[in-house]
């Protein structure tokens, strides 16, 4: 077993039979420290939310270990907070209660849900706050915009305090002021709870600016063929992305991953 917060090991993960299921991951090894941010990247189609599927337990690997918080992973999570590229948010809930959702369904949080709703509430709210959506409570979904969805999906995710959370391409659906503007509400949550972060992104510069570490994973069976430290200081700011080095880093990756596509046809 290794030594990271979430560890996998040697897994290999295949979709359907042998004979004609689809080999997703192979030789596949991660190791991700406590409160670390990382951000994996890759050809479309490599394995990207497989690997995730397989960090949280929804999908069971075919060969290799997967362990968080030094427990093998065997079954959903409830640790884990997720957001998807869409926000998923129920339309006959308001975003207030939408926010809510987990503590009504996961432990222990369910058991006292009743006897402590008001106090919930106001963890939603705060949190809202923290990603600007102040005052938005009793809104519904359809009446806010694109980004302010994410905001609110991303709440949802860190309601129950997840020590792990997991974003698949959070804003890969929207436009790039908006999407840069949650790079800093995400850059802040984590600043300030501190989850250890898994994200998914076809964006590289989202990628170099929130991680501490990206790393480019091979074309299908996926596996991870590149790692890159980044070290700029936090809190960042959009400036650097206009920085030479920045786009020299993101130069870099964009080479790994072209050189894996070419590697695959
Ligand atoms: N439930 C499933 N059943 C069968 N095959 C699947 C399933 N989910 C994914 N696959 C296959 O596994 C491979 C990896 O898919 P995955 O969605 O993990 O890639 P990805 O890197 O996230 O893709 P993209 O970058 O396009 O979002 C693909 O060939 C896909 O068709």
């Amino acid at each position: 077993m290794g030594t990271g917060f979430v560890d996998i090991d040697n897994v290999a993960l295949r979709y359907g039979g042998e004979a004609t299921g689809t080999l997703a991951l192979s030789g596949m090894n991660l190791s991700v420290g406590k409160g670390e941010f990382i951000a994996v990247v890759g050809p479309s189609g490599c394995g990207k939310s497989t690997l995730m599927k397989a960090m949280s337990g929804l999908w069971p690997v075919t060969s290799g270990g997967v362990s968080v918080a030094g427990q093998t992973v065997s079954g959903p999570l409830s640790m884990v907070g997720m957001a998807f590229q869409a926000a998923t948010l129920l339309p006959w809930r308001t975003t207030l209660d939408n926010v809510m959702l987990p503590l009504e369904i996961t432990q222990p949080y369910r058991s006292e849900f009743m006897q402590k709703k008001s106090q919930f509430r106001d963890k939603a709210r705060a949190l809202l706050k923290l990603v600007g959506l102040e005052g938005f409570d009793e809104k519904y979904p359809w009446q806010l915009s694109g980004g302010m969805q994410q905001r609110v999906s991303l709440c949802r995710a860190l309601i129950h305090e997840p020590a792990l959370l997991m974003l698949d391409e959070p804003f890969a659906a929207l436009d790039m002021f908006t999407r840069e503007e949650l790079w800093g509400v995400l850059q802040e949550v984590w600043m300030t709870k501190n989850p250890t972060v898994i994200l998914v992104t076809h964006d590289l510069r989202e990628a170099v600016y929130l991680a501490d570490k990206v790393y480019v994973m091979s074309s299908r069976p996926g596996r991870i063929i590149h790692e890159r430290d980044i070290e700029f200081a936090r809190p960042r700011d959009l400036d650097i992305t206009f920085r030479p080095d920045f786009g020299d880093i993101a130069h870099d990756l964009r080479d790994h991953i072209y050189t894996a596509r070419q590697d695959a046809a």
